[in-house]
């Protein structure tokens, strides 16, 4: 089976590539990229698409997302999020591992494995757990789950709370070779808070979570990185003190490499001014010195990586009382549009940096780049996606293919509509 992509911009950062281009596959991987047909190898009688002058990219690496199943399909089902994340460009997803019941096991790895092989969508990467039952007490068995198929660990949505842990986990890293993700948050800071804590959360009378909540567990990790040699990864990061620690970190020389998520470059705290909970999630919105701050350390590299943290829940969930809603919003379709929107258009970077930040700099923080993802270099499976930067999409119900809803940029109309988006030359959206 072969198929000839015609009429594109072409933007593989991992090649330094960017400009007009032709993308060759064969048997589900990439043959040859070229500038032009005559430099191909021989291609008689192939698919032909003409991409009708659309950019065309490295499809993108999510290295965060929840996907409720097993124990909350009605919030989102690995087929659904699967459907989700191709609908957004997303080739590859890593799952986070607060299922129900969460996976610290091979028992549940696989059976994660196997519905996404079945949904057949995009590739998918659980994420085993770094305590047993997430207890923050015990190591889970990360050798085991490693070799079937984690390719990373964390108890994302609790903290690890204790250092020592932290420590032993950081120096399992060092010979497993796979990171530690770690979400920061000193529980005793955060309190009770639903929001972030500031001149907005005193003046509607709301519970606050500190700055210094993440930032203290973010400077506790950066010296156990030091002391272990171990690979830490930090999610979701959301101040300006987090950017600082991290740029610093990495000027040491140290392995710690983070993520943003859009939300947080897109929205300050100011929203919950609305006192609704679509602008809940943790950690919460910032203030725009701390937007400012995460924009100057995506342009500088300190950031490696965009990832949606996509969030599902049910109305359920969401439509009671701030303090009590659930914490986390949905992602995979809106962080294209977004990133385009606010990173590339308002020429905070360029659009093959937004590109690389959504396709090889994620794929080497899990080393997936070692499966030949998040790049088409030749030999690579042909993982890709079509999308036009400057058509419109609408962020209605029908938009978005999660089985939840619950975003904060409900009605919004933003640049980037995906025309295209196929797996192992395979074409799964559009
Ligand atoms: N981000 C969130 O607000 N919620 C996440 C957990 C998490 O990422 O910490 C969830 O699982 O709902
Ligand atoms: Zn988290
Ligand atoms: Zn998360």
């Amino acid at each position: 089976m072969s198929l000839l992509v015609k009429n594109v911009r072409l933007v593989d950062p991992a090649q330094n590539l960017d400009g007009p281009g032709l993308l060759l596959v064969v048997d589900g991987k990439v043959e040859a990229i070229a500038t032009d047909a005559a430099a191909l190898p021989k291609h008689e009688g192939v698919e032909v698409v003409d991409g009708g002058g659309a950019v065309l990219t490295p499809g993108f690496v999510d290295l965060h997302v929840h996907f409720r199943e097993p124990g909350q399909t009605r919030k989102e089902s690995i087929e659904s999020g699967s459907r989700a994340a191709v609908a957004g460009g997303f080739t590859a997803v890593c799952a986070m591992a607060n299922t129900k019941p969460v996976n610290d096991s091979v028992a549940i790895t696989e059976m994660m494995l196997t519905r996404a092989a079945k949904a057949g969508l995009c590739r998918y990467f659980p994420i085993g757990t770094v305590s047993r039952e997430m207890k923050g007490e015990e190591l889970a068995d990360m050798g085991t789950l490693k070799a079937a198929g984690c390719v990373a660990f964390s108890d994302d949505g609790l903290p690890i709370s204790s250092a020592s842990l932290m420590r032993r986990a950081l120096e399992y890293t060092r010979w497993l070779e796979v990171p530690v993700v770690a979400h920061e948050e000193d529980r005793d800071l955060a309190g009770k808070g639903y929001m972030h804590e500031g001149a907005v959360s005193a003046s509607l009378g709301c519970l606050g979570i500190p700055a210094a909540a993440e930032e203290a567990m973010v400077a506790r990790d950066i010296v156990l990185a030091e002391h272990t040699g171990g690979h830490l990864h930090l999610a979701h990061l959301s101040t300006k003190g987090s950017m600082r620690m991290v740029r610093e970190a990495k000027a040491r020389g140290l392995k710690v490499t983070c993520e943003v998520t859009p939300h947080h470059f897109a929205l300050s705290d100011k929203e919950l001014m609305k006192f609704d909970s679509d602008y809940k999630m943790n950690p919460p919105l910032r203030t725009e010195a701390d937007i400012q701050a995460v924009l100057e350390a995506l342009a500088d590299g300190t950031v490696d990586a965009i990832a949606t943290d996509h969030a599902p829940h049910g109305w359920d969930d969401k439509e009671v009382e701030l303090p009590i809603a659930a914490f986390g919003v949905i992602g995979l379709e809106t962080a294209l549009p977004l990133t385009l929107e606010l990173l590339v258009n308002k020429k905070v970077i360029s659009l093959a940096k937004a590109i690389s930040l959504l396709t090889w700099e994620p794929a080497k923080v899990f080393h997936l780049d070692q499966q030949g993802l998040g790049t088409l270099k030749p030999g690579a499976p042909a993982d890709f996606v079509l999308f036009d930067p400057n058509a419109q999409v609408q962020v209605d119900r029908a938009f978005i293919q999660s089985k939840s809803f619950n975003t904060p940029f409900k009605g919004w109309s933003l640049p980037g509509k995906i025309l295209g988006t196929w797996v192992g030359g395979k074409r799964v959206w559009g």
